[in-house]
C-alpha cells in the first residue's frame, strides 16, 4: 500500500476540500472508533493542499508525510488487524510496550507517538479553519493560520521551528486565493463546506484527546 502507484498518481490530483471532509465524515464509527485509514486519508488531502502552495511548506509537508507514512506502514504491516483503529492501535501497542513513555528509546516510531504528533496539529487545524470559516474579507490568512499556531502547536515546538513556521505563514497566499484552492467553488460553498468540516474535525480531536488523556499518553516523548 505504502508508495504504491496509484498512491502516487493519487497525491499528484488537486486538492479538493471535500475529499478531505469526506475522509472525517467516514472517521469515526457510529461508536466512535477512529478508523486510522480515514484519518490518515485526511492528512494526505491536506498535504496535498499545502504541496500546491509552494516550496516554501515543503519542510512541513515533508514532516507530515513522513509521520503519515509511518502509520501507513504500521497499518501494512504484519500486525496491521491491530492499526485499524486509534483504540486498537493504543491498546495493541500499550499491552506489549511498544510505546516510549518517558524518553526516546527503543520505540522512537511508535504509532502512539506518531499519532500524537498529527494529533496536535489537528488542534491547530481545527483552529484555523474556525477562523477561516469566521474570516471577512480584509482578514488575513498569514495572521489567522500564525494566532491558531502560536495557542496550540507552537508549544511543542523549539524555537527554530517556531521561527520557520512563523516565516513559511507569510508567504500565504491570500484570504481569495485560499479559499480558491480549496476547489469546492465560491468563497460562500467554501465557506459552507468548511462549516460541514469542523464539527466532524472536533469530534475526531475530542475522542482522540480523551482516549489519550486516560491512557496518560498526551506527553510521549
Ligand atoms: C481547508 C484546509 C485548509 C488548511 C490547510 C492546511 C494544510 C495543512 C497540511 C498539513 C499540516 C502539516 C501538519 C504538520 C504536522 C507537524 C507535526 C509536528 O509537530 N512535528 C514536529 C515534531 O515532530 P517530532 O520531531 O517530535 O517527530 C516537527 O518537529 C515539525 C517539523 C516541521 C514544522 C512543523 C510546523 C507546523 C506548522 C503547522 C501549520 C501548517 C501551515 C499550513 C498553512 C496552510
Amino acid at each position: 500500500m505504502a508508495g504504491s502507484v496509484a498512491e502516487g498518481e493519487e497525491d499528484q490530483k488537486k486538492f479538493c476540500l471535500q475529499e478531505v471532509l469526506d475522509a472525517y465524515k467516514m472517521c469515526l464509527s457510529e461508536d466512535k472508533e477512529v478508523s486510522l485509514q480515514h484519518y490518515v486519508t485526511g492528512w494526505r488531502g491536506l498535504v496535498k493542499l499545502l504541496n500546491s502552495l509552494g516550496s516554501v511548506f515543503s519542510f512541513i509537508s515533508k514532516d507530515a508525510v513522513n509521520k503519515i507514512q509511518i502509520l501507513v506502514a504500521l497499518m501494512a504491516g504484519d500486525s496491521g488487524s491491530h492499526y485499524s483503529t486509534v483504540q486498537l492501535m493504543v491498546e495493541y501497542e500499550l499491552q506489549n510496550h511498544l510505546v516510549d513513555l518517558t524518553k526516546r528509546g527503543n520505540h522512537p516510531e511508535s504509532g502512539c507517538r506518531t499519532l500524537l504528533r498529527l494529533h496536535r496539529a489537528l488542534r491547530w487545524l481545527q483552529l484555523f479553519l474556525e477562523s477561516l470559516r469566521t474570516s471577512t474579507e480584509d482578514s488575513k490568512t498569514s495572521t489567522m493560520c500564525s494566532e491558531a499556531y502560536n495557542v496550540s502547536l507552537s508549544q511543542y515546538h523549539p524555537w527554530v521551528v517556531r521561527k520557520a513556521a512563523g516565516m513559511a505563514f507569510c508567504m500565504l497566499p491570500g484570504r481569495q486565493e485560499f479559499f480558491a484552492a480549496l476547489n469546492v467553488g465560491s468563497t460562500e460553498q467554501a465557506v459552507a463546506v468548511l462549516g460541514e468540516a469542523l464539527p466532524l474535525i472536533s469530534e475526531v480531536y475530542q475522542v482522540t484527546e480523551e482516549l489519550y488523556a486516560q491512557r496518560n499518553l498526551l506527553d510521549l516523548p
